[in-house]
């Protein structure tokens, strides 16, 4: 569920498990973070909300430094809940809320709107009028209203915290495949497609021009792109920039879209950029530009295999990644009580299919009753908080000594 306001929050946005955060691009860390607020409000038979705002706070307060968003807002209450957010609260910041101090934030947004039953966030989260609250605060307000605050560990790339501000500092540059690290998907925008001089027909390199972006856009050059008209999915080369041939000053984004035909005016679609071919040059003839687009056409096409073939890889590193949040999850929910039974946890891996496969380890042979639990009642609990879990096998090792 998606709601816009604080006001008259329906009952199954309060009584919640609560992250807020911009949330601008649902990168890695917030993922990590959501993982957290799933579990967190499974054990709690709670729902997992989470809260964000826009526009971003920083365009009341100082509108010059008002940052160009990475994703629109029902792209991103889309991303959350996809990351496992029950509920998304979308609203939409107004001076009223960003004055008041820390205190009052917790007492009348955090206990009195959102009636939270427990908090998750990351260690560099701020609250309050000037972000004057931060995790020690958090914690402090938490403890003396005896619920529960988590602080999930900061992800990391390249030795440096995964965070909205670096991501758009990547695709400024033009490190498309930095932000796609940092993302963990594709960077995406989505425009409407508009008439443009209709010369690129003319040259036989026809491209839909797009307009009313509401996200960043890269750097000026050449990209390797996966277009979405509808479902379908298109690789194309797509050009940001002026058009330094023509002399013209205008900056556009558009694309050709390859084995495409037919037209797309006044449609929206929605662009992935996979990887950077080159920057914009002036080409002293129209021959020389069409050779270069020529060229230019036939990488995309070598690119948008590789980044397939990219892909199967970067599934399976989430997968990893799933995998170790449910080894977390079950060391902290089943591991205490196994272990008064003389068990413990193993290891885990996932299949691509969603076959989750444990190891448990006993000192002991274990009693049918035993195995019965962690086959079974486990199992429905796994595929509960984890949906990607679509069956469960279990393994216990013995360590008996004859
Ligand atoms: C993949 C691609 C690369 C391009 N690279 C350049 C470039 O380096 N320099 C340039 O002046 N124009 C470049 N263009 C823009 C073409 O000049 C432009 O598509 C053509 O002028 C058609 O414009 P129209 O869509 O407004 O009709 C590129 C276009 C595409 C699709
Ligand atoms: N790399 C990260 N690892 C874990 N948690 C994170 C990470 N980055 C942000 N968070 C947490 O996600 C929540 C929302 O963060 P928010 O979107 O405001 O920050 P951000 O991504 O660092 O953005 P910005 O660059 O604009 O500060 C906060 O609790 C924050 O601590």
């Amino acid at each position: 569920m998606i709601h816009d306001c604080f006001d008259e929050l329906p009952s199954e946005l309060r009584h919640g498990v609560v992250s807020i955060g911009n949330f601008d691009g649902v990168h890695r860390g917030h993922r990590r973070l959501l993982a957290r607020l799933r579990t967190r409000a499974q054990a709690l038979g709670a729902p997992a909300i989470a809260v964000s705002f826009e526009p971003h706070p920083i365009a009341l307060l100082r509108p010059q430094f008002a940052p160009t968003p990475l994703v629109w807002p029902g792209r991103k209450a889309e991303l959350l809940r996809a990351a496992g957010a029950d509920g998304v609260i979308i609203y939409q910041a107004d001076h009223r809320l960003l004055d008041l101090e820390a205190r009052a934030f917790f007492d009348d947004i955090i206990r009195g709107r959102l009636q939270a039953v427990a908090m998750v966030e990351g260690p560099n989260f701020g609250f309050g009028k000037g972000r004057a609250g931060n995790v020690d605060t958090l914690r402090q307000f938490c403890r003396e209203a005896t619920m529960p605050c988590d602080i999930v560990g900061l992800v990391e790339g390249e030795g440096e915290a995964v965070s909205s501000t670096r991501i758009r500092g990547a695709l400024r540059e033009g490190e498309i495949e930095d932000a796609q690290r940092m993302l963990g998907r594709p960077h995406r925008i989505r425009g409407k497609v508009v008439q443009g001089d209709q010369r690129g027909a003319t040259i036989g390199f026809p491209t839909a021009n797009l307009e009313s972006i509401p996200v960043l856009v890269p750097k000026d050059g050449v990209y390797a792109v996966r277009v979405h008209v509808g479902e379908t999915p298109y690789a194309g080369a797509c050009h940001v920039g002026t058009n330094p041939t023509f002399d013209q000053e205008k900056r556009k984004v558009e694309i050709h879209l390859l084995d495409y035909s037919g037209s797309l005016y006044g449609a929206w679609v929605e662009v992935d950029f996979l990887s950077r071919l080159r920057g914009t040059e002036r080409f002293a003839d129209l021959a020389a530009l069409k050779a270069q687009l020529a060229q230019d056409v036939d990488e995309v096409r070598r690119r948008v295999l590789t980044q397939e073939q990219e892909q199967e890889r970067s599934s399976a590193a989430r997968r990893a990644e799933l995998c170790s949040t449910i080894s977390e999850w079950i060391m902290q929910e089943v591991e205490p009580s196994l272990r008064t039974t003389g068990g413990s946890f193993g290891s885990a891996t996932l299949q691509d299919d969603g076959l989750l496969q444990l190891r448990w380890r006993f000192d002991r042979t274990p009693l049918p009753h035993e195995r019965q639990t962690l086959l079974f009642g486990l199992e429905q609990q796994l595929r509960r908080v984890f949906p990607e879990v679509t069956a469960v096998t279990s393994t216990t090792d013995s360590m008996v000594s004859t």
